[in-house]
């Protein structure tokens, strides 16, 4: 038996529609048009890849997209200036500024400085502790799409065993967060985690958040657990041209799995998605109205 393989570029579609048809009425009901900054300090060729793309879906959805580039040299006042004017923008509702950011910048700095209420990438320490503890929040894209599609899958969450490999800021602990909150019983495991082989072996649902591509072998899956894949590592093949491969070694996982996201197609596109959708919402609750539900 082979696995199911989730499709995380098909689910993605069906959610920026969704988002769109949300745009729609709020542009009609209450002359509102969520609009997203995206803040891009330097010329990392991936981030700029990430970034075009979410400025091409921000705009299909028919919200306002914005994009503010500065040199890979910008300082640290100058990226809390854009933050600044951003906050201050009433028709800005979502700011993201793209990590990594250049080295003289310190990262924490630029999270804090951004409004709580604007936060779409849910980073910032007000959001992270809301989210915690049960409260309304902007909730991390990248997880918020892995959890979408779990529920999809499985239904309910619920008493499963749940191990998340990584446990930064970013996917790792915001994931493994959103897990216990489905009552997952979580495992966190990370790079001083004993027997990584037989820890993933005990999970019905298996995240991969690494960085090293296709580290997660077959063997490491129990028969039929659903896996999710984030990890986007770009390798080089034989022949010279690259290609992108996950944390896991899909290959081996797929014989044996249940479920599986495959990458690409997997969970990228789902956080794309999800980043609008925390558009929409962020911009309701700025303007004081209930999100739409067409
Ligand atoms: N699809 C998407 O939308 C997104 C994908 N990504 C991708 O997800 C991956 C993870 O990203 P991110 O969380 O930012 O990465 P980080 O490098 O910040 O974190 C990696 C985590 O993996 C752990 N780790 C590293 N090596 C090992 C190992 N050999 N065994 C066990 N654990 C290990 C680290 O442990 P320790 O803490 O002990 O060092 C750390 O917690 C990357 O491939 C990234 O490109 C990221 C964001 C969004
Ligand atoms: N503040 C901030 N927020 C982020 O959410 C954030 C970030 N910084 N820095 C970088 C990571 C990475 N990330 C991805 C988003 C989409 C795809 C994506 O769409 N991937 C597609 C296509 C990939 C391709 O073909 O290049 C796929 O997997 O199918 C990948 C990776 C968001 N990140």
């Amino acid at each position: 038996m082979t696995a199911d393989i989730i499709d995380g570029k098909a689910f993605a579609a069906q959610v920026r529609e969704r988002v769109g048809r949300q745009v729609a009425v709020l542009k009609a009901e209450s002359k509102l048009t969520p609009g997203l900054a995206v803040v891009l300090v330097g010329e990392d060729p991936a981030s700029k890849v990430y970034v075009r793309n979410k400025g091409k879906s921000t705009a299909e959805a028919g919200m306002k997209s914005e994009e503010i580039r500065l040199e890979a040299s910008a300082t640290q006042e100058e990226v809390l200036e854009v933050v600044t004017r951003l906050n201050e923008d009433p028709s800005i509702h979502g700011i993201l500024v793209q990590l990594p950011l250049p080295k003289q910048v310190d990262e924490m700095a630029v999270l804090d400085a951004i409004d709580p209420a604007k936060d779409v990438d849910g980073f910032h320490v007000i959001n992270t502790g809301r989210q915690a503890v049960g409260l309304p929040a902007m909730v991390p894209c990248t997880p918020l799409g892995c959890i979408m599609m779990l529920k999809d899958k499985l239904g309910e969450l619920s008493g499963l065993n749940a191990v998340v490999v990584g446990r930064s800021n970013i996917v790792g602990k915001p994931m493994a967060s959103l897990l216990l909150a489905e009552s997952c019983t979580v495992t966190i495991a990370h790079s001083r985690t004993k027997d990584l082989p037989s820890v993933c072996r005990n999970a019905d649902i298996l995240v991969a958040a690494v960085g090293r591509p296709e580290m997660i072998r077959g063997d490491w899956v129990k028969p039929g657990a659903t896996v999710i894949d984030v990890g986007i590592n770009r390798i080089e093949k034989d022949d010279g041209k690259t290609k992108l491969v996950g944390d896991v070694c899909f290959s081996e996982a797929v014989e044996i799995a249940g479920a599986i996201t495959p990458v690409p197609g997997g969970v990228g596109p789902m956080t794309i998605a999800c980043l609008l959708a925390n558009t929409v919402t962020a911009a309701c609750r700025q303007a004081g109205i209930e999100e739409p539900n067409p």
